[in-house]
């Protein structure tokens, strides 16, 4: 008898599990620690792969990149107060660059931290968490964690994906309840994202614009990316004859080397073009706001679709808002293009591939340089090559000078591959983004790292040898941010702000934990180990040695550093 009544009941712990599990969750990003360590035992008792770093923030970022390349929301599991506090950076991210992720954290109790009474890590976490993401919300009772969890899920990938932050106070896990009224109370979420179908007559005013233009131009951002509608877009792209300007993770969407990619001539194509159709991406800082000195003088007309409709005229007024999921608004506009649609005039197309082939030669040279210690260029050329071989390999990439001229060095052949700090510029993402594309794709992952930026998440390197990742991380040691040439302006021995120990040993750090270290001063020596790595799927960590004067400060945003007007006394 007190089997069968033992049978009769679940708890929230199972609830949780087995809301995710029937929603198609079957990974979890995090730090164990109270009130959540047995919820992360359990989970994985029940076929859920749990995923234990050493810091929160990475695991967030792992969440966050997961949600971006699958389309199904990345889970970040916090505890209380700090482990919650260090998930929020990343939660934030993801909500800054439209991805799909869910932070659950453990919180205290609503009755001791309403009185302030100090609980064991008291926060008001969720009043905390609201301003950072797209939704936040927090359960009380068992028997509404069915309708929970369907509320972050929805909340996570419908419309203009984001980050959800859902609160868990630690008693909720022990509720009990009937097992079978449990069961009865989880949702399975029904068409979680639905297509937004664009209005006809918006389809028509945007096909009328693209008619007119003699300079037409297709900026695709990762937001196209994310739509996973790869056919649709390479088929407009083609078919309509229009040159197109990749931003930087839509790199890959169609090949870099594409006939009609205007990567390598991005000054001329934003300064000369007449219209501008935006697919998934946005007028913000990386295009400068649509304005000023880089988009020319000419009088321009924007298209642009996205989802978000309040995205539209956020910079410059937009001629033909397309509002709608990218899938359905590009499939409708080559439905709208017909048969006999209009190329771009010759003059405007072979201007820009004789730029971009101009620009190709020009730099071509300095990636072959064998100077050791290596420049970025002749570090970069190397694992130019090493991408242009492995295709499938999936790059992630952070730094300054290290992120600026990887971006525009190393070309993307498929979609979903170049994995960045994103629409911030957030340093620290790289093992956190590297852990997560090696788990959701099975595919050999290479991080191009600047020193500084690898600093934020490096102790990541024991959690890539513990799961044995096929993860190869080249650190672009330059001994500091930016470049390591920096002097104290104070005269004083001790260090500037951006210079570190000169000529450390960041392959020692992988050694450490079992992995292969590897110390590369030359490109040939670069090129070996790289390859090695993906060959072998080990993980590893290569030190390259890049001469210390290589680098500017800030890479190519030096620009938006304030600067003092007052001369020094
Ligand atoms: C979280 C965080 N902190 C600090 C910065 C400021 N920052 C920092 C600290 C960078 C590091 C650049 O140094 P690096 O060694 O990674 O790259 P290079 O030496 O190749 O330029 S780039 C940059 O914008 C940031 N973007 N994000
Ligand atoms: N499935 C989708 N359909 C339409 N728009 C989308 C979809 N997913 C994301 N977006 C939009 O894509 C845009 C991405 O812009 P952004 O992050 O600035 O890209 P980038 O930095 O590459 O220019 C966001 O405005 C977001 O609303
Ligand atoms: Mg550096």
């Amino acid at each position: 008898a007190e089997a069968d009544a033992q049978q009769a009941l679940t708890d929230g712990f199972h609830l949780i599990i087995d809301a995710l599990k029937l929603n198609d969750i079957n990974t979890i990003y995090g730090v164990p620690g109270i009130p959540i360590t047995d919820f992360g035992r359990m989970a994985q008792a029940e076929g859920i792969r749990v995923i234990s770093f050493r810091h929160e923030q990475n695991a967030g970022n792992a969440a966050a990149i997961a949600g971006y390349l699958t389309q199904k929301p990345g889970i970040c599991l916090t505890v209380s107060a700090p482990g919650f506090l260090n998930g929020l950076t990343a939660l934030a991210h993801a909500t800054t660059n439209c991805w799909p992720m869910i932070q659950i954290s453990g919180s205290s109790e609503r009755e001791i931290v309403d009185l302030q009474q100090g609980d064991y890590e008291e926060m008001d976490q969720l009043a905390i968490a609201k301003p950072l993401c797209k939704a936040a919300y927090r359960i009380l009772h068992a028997e509404d964690i069915g309708i929970g969890i369907a509320r972050a899920i929805r909340a996570a990938v419908s419309g203009r994906p984001g980050g959800v932050y859902l609160d868990l106070p630690a008693k909720l896990f022990g509720q009990v309840m009937d097992a079978a009224a449990g069961t009865r109370s989880l949702v399975k979420v029904i068409d979680p994202a639905p297509k937004q179908l664009p209005a006809p007559d918006a389809i028509a005013r945007a096909l009328n614009v693209l008619k007119g233009a003699k300079k037409p131009l297709i900026i695709l951002g990762k937001g196209a990316s994310y739509a996973q509608a790869d056919d649709e877009i390479r088929a407009l792209v083609e078919k309509s004859g229009i040159p197109y300007l990749p931003m930087s993770m839509a790199k890959g969407l169609l090949p870099d080397n594409h006939p009609q990619s205007a990567g390598a001539a991005r000054s001329l194509v934003l300064k000369e073009a007449d219209v501008v159709m935006m697919i998934g991406a946005r007028l913000n800082w990386l295009l400068s706001h649509g304005k000023g000195k880089q988009w020319g003088s000419e009088p321009k007309k924007f298209i642009q679709i996205d989802i978000e409709p309040k995205e539209m005229d956020s910079n410059v007024e937009i001629a033909a808002p397309l509002v709608g999921d990218i899938g359905s608004c590009v499939s409708a506009l080559l439905d709208g293009m017909g048969g006999d649609w209009q190329r771009p005039p010759a003059g405007w197309t072979d201007m820009i591939r004789e730029k971009v082939e101009a620009n190709i030669a020009k730099m071509a040279p300095r990636l072959m340089n064998n100077n050791s210690p290596m420049d970025f260029h002749g570090a970069l050329g190397v694992l130019k090559t090493v991408i242009k071989e492995r295709p499938d390999a999936i790059l992630v990439n952070e730094g300054a000078n290290t992120l600026d001229f990887a971006r525009s060095i190393i070309d993307m052949y498929k979609p979903r591959k170049r994995l960045d700090v994103g629409t911030w510029g957030v340093m620290g993402v790289g093992m956190g983004t590297a852990i997560a594309a090696a788990i959701e794709t099975g595919h050999p992952v290479l991080a191009v790292e600047g020193d500084s930026a690898f600093g934020f998440s490096g102790m990541e390197v024991e959690t890539i040898c513990r799961y044995n990742l096929p993860v190869c991380i080249v650190v672009f040691n330059n001994n500091g941010i930016y470049r390591g040439t920096d002097v104290n302006p104070s005269g004083s021995s001790d260090a500037a702000t951006t210079v570190f120990v000169k000529d450390a040993r960041y392959d020692k750090m992988m050694e450490a934990f079992g992995g292969v270290g590897v110390y590369a001063t030359s490109p040939d020596e670069l090129r070996r180990a790289v390859n090695e790595a993906m060959d072998s799927g080990k993980p590893t960590l290569i030190n390259a040695v890049i001469d210390e004067k290589a680098g500017t400060e800030s890479g190519r945003i030096g620009n938006l550093n304030p600067q003092s007007v007052v001369a020094k006394k």
